[in-house]
């Protein structure tokens, strides 16, 4: 399946800066060629894979499951529901222009986010049609404003269930179709859409469908199964609703943080948060690492102000097991960017989505009265990087977190 790339529609979008809402994907001229990524924040994440982080996270992870659900039933915890919170953070985001996108810190990034989604959402797309689906059903759990729309639209599939917590959001997913509908040529067939408000991690989604034979082919959470970590519980429906209605060979595709990264850079620092410009990440302490609950803050320039919980990978990966599911990827921002830029198809959709500053700027911009090193990665570089760069701070950012894909055993 060829990749096409994405042209906003009428400004929409941007709620989550990690690139979801992005939405708007202008169009550039592209060349070949190598690009280079923003520096320490990305050299310093992949020396921690599976090393110093892992280890300090797994011995801080003392408590047993039974002591998680003797906690869960406490009265405080009863009462520090952090759903509503998330909920009423993305109810509030405003719907931004892309005029006033593009002026963002984390233009770049948003694009760079998004056209990583749009290479996963690919090539996933291609498995389920290689495997003989003809007609398509997608779940997208946790789908903010329908920033993946688009990328639904191109892969041509034919039924999509949204689902979301955010009422607001949900709203805006919805008109976005109608608008995508209205828009689209008389002799394209849009995909049929259900949209439904819900706490995924709390009620059972399968009950909310209009059809209740519904099965899906994939399910696609992006940047929003750690929301789910807060207990064992809420983890544990999430991945039901991401699961059960799969047919056998689906798949379930996501992204979310990687908590070793964040363990490692958490360690690494001399207080209890980290971060830069564009980004913070706030822990309450360190050392010790519970399996479910482990609350950080985490905003980002603009965007994102919400309470976000440790994703200990290998709990995920057993937890799934019970719904039949095998991991059959998981990989790092940057490892799934140097794999897929090898490629003609997908880097030529990275131009055409901007995923990448251009290097030098012609203009100069912001590289221009760079002052705090945000390109000495890009000059060092022999001062060039024909396929662009991300700066420092925005590689930072987007370095946390990780690509992971499950499959349903038949
Ligand atoms: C960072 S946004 C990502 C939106 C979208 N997936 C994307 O990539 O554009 C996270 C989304 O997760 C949703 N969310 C968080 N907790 C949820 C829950 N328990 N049930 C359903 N949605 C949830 C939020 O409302 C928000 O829309």
């Amino acid at each position: 399946m060829e990749l096409q790339s994405e042209r906003e529609e009428g400004g929409r979008g941007g709620e989550g800066g990690r690139g979801g809402e992005a939405g708007g994907e202008a169009v550039r001229g592209g060349e070949g060629g190598e690009a280079v990524r923003g520096g320490e924040g990305g050299r310093g994440g992949e020396a921690g894979r599976g090393g110093e982080a892992g280890r300090g996270q797994k011995s801080g992870m003392k408590r047993t499951h039974e002591e998680e659900e003797d906690e869960e039933v406490s009265p405080k915890k009863l009462v520090t529901d952090h759903s509503v919170k998330v909920a009423s953070h993305y109810n509030r985001l405003q719907e931004v222009g892309l005029a006033a996108r593009s002026r963002s810190r984390i233009f770049f990034m948003r694009n760079f986010n998004n056209w990583l989604k749009s290479v996963l959402i690919g090539e996933v797309l291609e498995r389920v049609r290689g495997a003989g689906s003809r007609q398509v059903s997608v779940l997208d759990l946790g789908c903010g404003k329908g920033g993946d729309l688009l990328k639904w639209r191109r892969g041509g599939i034919n039924h999509i269930v949204c689902a979301d917590i955010a009422a607001v959001s949900v709203e805006q997913c919805e008109s976005r179709y109608d608008d995508m509908k209205k828009k689209s040529h008389v002799n394209e067939k849009i995909f049929s859409a259900q949209f439904i408000t819900a706490d995924c991690s709390k009620e059972v989604l399968s009950e909310k469908l209009d059809d209740p034979e519904q099965l899906f082919d994939i399910c696609s959470c992006q940047f929003v199964y750690h929301y789910s970590f807060e207990s064992e519980q809420k983890a544990d429906m999430m991945l039901r609703n991401a699961c059960e209605r799969l047919k056998p060979g689906g798949f379930f595709v996501g992204t979310t943080p990687d908590s070793y990264e964040l363990v490692k850079r958490l360690e690494a620092s001399d207080s209890l948060s980290f971060g830069n410009e564009v980004f913070k990440v706030s822990f309450q302490s360190k050392g010790a690492y519970p399996l479910f609950g482990c609350q950080y803050h985490f905003s980002l320039e603009e965007v994102v102000d919400v309470p976000e919980f440790l994703v200990y990978f290998p709990l995920f990966v057993h937890m799934a097991k019970r719904y039949n599911m095998r991991l059959v990827l998981k990989q790092r921002f940057s490892e799934f960017f140097e794999e897929k830029v090898k490629k003609e198809q997908h880097r030529s959709l990275m131009m055409k989505m901007m995923a990448l500053e251009p290097f030098p700027c012609e203009t100069g911009g912001r590289q221009a009265t760079d002052s705090r090193g945000e390109y000495s990665h890009a000059k060092e570089h022999c001062g060039r990087a024909p396929l662009g760069t991300l700066s420092r701070s925005e590689w930072e950012a987007t370095s946390i977190y990780l690509v992971f894909v499950f499959q349903k055993m038949s």
